[in-house]
């Protein structure tokens, strides 16, 4: 089979990413360029692009009134085609394969050709991931519009964790419900746990079945994954992408009745609703109107960190707060992560735009779990930018010493990997 041009396309809570590669069938692919919009959630977005591993475009403001995902989709192709310096994409019909980032793929086990059929099942999962499913469907249609000759593919967030045992994917609730309504816990962030879990076995020179890690992938969504033998063990989200840690503008676990003393008619629709994504105030509050956003007034944990650390910033207090509870709500999840792993955990490993970028976060995190054996180097931790795929930010020890690494994670890199070795995607 002759190489294809392929678009791996990452539509996260706050961001788009797409990678360009080269792929030979049952290689690994190659990588051309990535362009990527972020900060949808505190504006402006900015775009940065990266062609042939050169920064072109490095941190440029775009359109304040960019509506969201799909809107920053487009005009990333945009400038992928417009690129002259691309001449691997001059035209739309260049494009071999697109695949895409669906957060919610219920019960799928592995990433699917889009026909009218998949569309139609993903559709109906929209309700179960409100701040991502929905975005990525759109941006599958765009592309079945602008790139006809391409085959769609979806890559999923919650096949990594189809291996939950059943006594921790369980909730306890009536079972005929939780069977005929399919309530259980999928988790997300598959897709980078994935790519973590590979990345973090050739880096401590193990076989992914020998490999115990906890990994915290601490993004605009956060979340912690205990990984056994290579495997999801455990994860924090649940049903859907709110369970667990806090986020960009989500709360994370709360007590499930606060809702109800938040505010009244909680139950029904919100206004915000549209024909392709119903949402209760109550998940709209939860998802949409808490988190960083509602403790502090900004989504940016970059902007929380340096005035947590700067006792003279008017808004020290609350951003110290807000630090200090995601510490403490991350610390909680590996302390449990690590007695369910039984003690036997090879390393920490931080992934994710804020658990690659805030040394500071690392180091109160290690620092409170310092009683488990993990310990940070100042130095390696540092604040400078993580350079290598893997870094180690930990002391290092005896053989039982855990490590603590930093993954740079490629969401867009592990779904086109997975999209070169399936001939039905050819
Ligand atoms: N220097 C920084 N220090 C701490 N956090 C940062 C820094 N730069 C960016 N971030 C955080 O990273 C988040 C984006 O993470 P990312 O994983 O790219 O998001 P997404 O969930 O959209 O995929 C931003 O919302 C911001 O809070
Ligand atoms: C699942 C999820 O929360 O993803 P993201 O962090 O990319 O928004
Ligand atoms: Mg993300």
């Amino acid at each position: 089979m002759k190489k294809k041009i392929l678009l791996s396309v990452n539509a996260g809570s706050s961001s788009v990413k797409v990678s360009v590669y080269y792929v030979e069938f049952g290689q690994a692919p190659v990588q051309i360029a990535e362009a990527q919009i972020s900060g949808l959630t505190s504006p402006p977005p900015t775009l940065k692009y990266v062609r042939d591993g050169k920064t072109v475009i490095k941190a440029k403001e775009v359109d304040d009134g960019m509506e969201g995902q799909r809107d920053a989709f487009s005009l990333l192709l945009e400038t992928l085609i417009n690129d002259e310096d691309l001449p691997q994409i001059k035209s739309k019909e260049d494009v071999g394969i697109v695949c895409h980032r669906i957060v919610h793929g219920g019960d799928y086990s592995k990433p699917q050709l889009i026909s009218s059929e998949t569309y139609q099942h993903l559709e109906a999962l929209n309700d179960l991931a409100p701040l991502h499913n929905a975005n990525s469907l759109e941006i599958v249609q765009l592309c079945i519009r602008a790139l006809p000759t391409a085959n769609n593919v979806a890559c999923f967030d919650s096949q990594f964790h189809s291996t939950i045992p059943e006594h921790i994917r369980t909730y306890p609730i009536n079972r005929d419900i939780a069977r005929s309504n399919k309530l259980r816990k999928y988790g997300f962030h598959g897709i980078s746990y994935a790519f973590i879990t590979r990345s973090v076995g050739e880096f401590l020179g193990k076989k992914p079945e020998e490999l115990n890690i906890i990994a915290l992938h601490l993004g605009s969504g956060a979340s912690a994954c205990a990984i056994k033998g290579g495997k999801s063990w455990d994860t924090s989200m649940g049903l859907t992408p709110l369970a667990g840690l806090p986020g960009a503008t989500r709360s994370g676990s709360v007590d499930p009745s606060l809702v109800f003393h938040y505010a009244s008619d909680v139950g029904k629709l919100s206004p915000a609703s549209t024909k392709d994504l119903h949402i209760s105030r109550a998940e709209e509050i939860l998802n949409k109107e808490s988190g960083w956003k509602a403790l502090t007034g900004t989504t940016d944990f970059g902007k929380i960190t340096s005035a947590a650390f700067s006792p003279n910033d008017p808004d020290h207090d609350v951003m110290k707060l807000a630090f200090d509870l995601f510490v403490d709500r991350i610390c909680g999840f590996v302390g449990s992560y690590y007695v369910s792993l039984r003690g036997k955990v090879d390393a920490l490993v931080f992934a994710g735009g804020i658990g690659e970028k805030s040394p500071q976060l690392r180091a109160a995190v290690v620092d409170q779990i310092s009683c488990l054996g993990f310990e940070i180097d100042e130095e390696a931790n540092g604040d400078n930018q993580i350079k290598n795929v893997v870094e180690e930010v930990g002391k290092k020890g005896g053989l039982d010493k855990p490590r603590v690494l930093v993954v740079q994670t490629d969401e867009q890199f592990e779904m086109a990997r997975a999209c070169a070795e399936e001939a039905e995607f050819w």
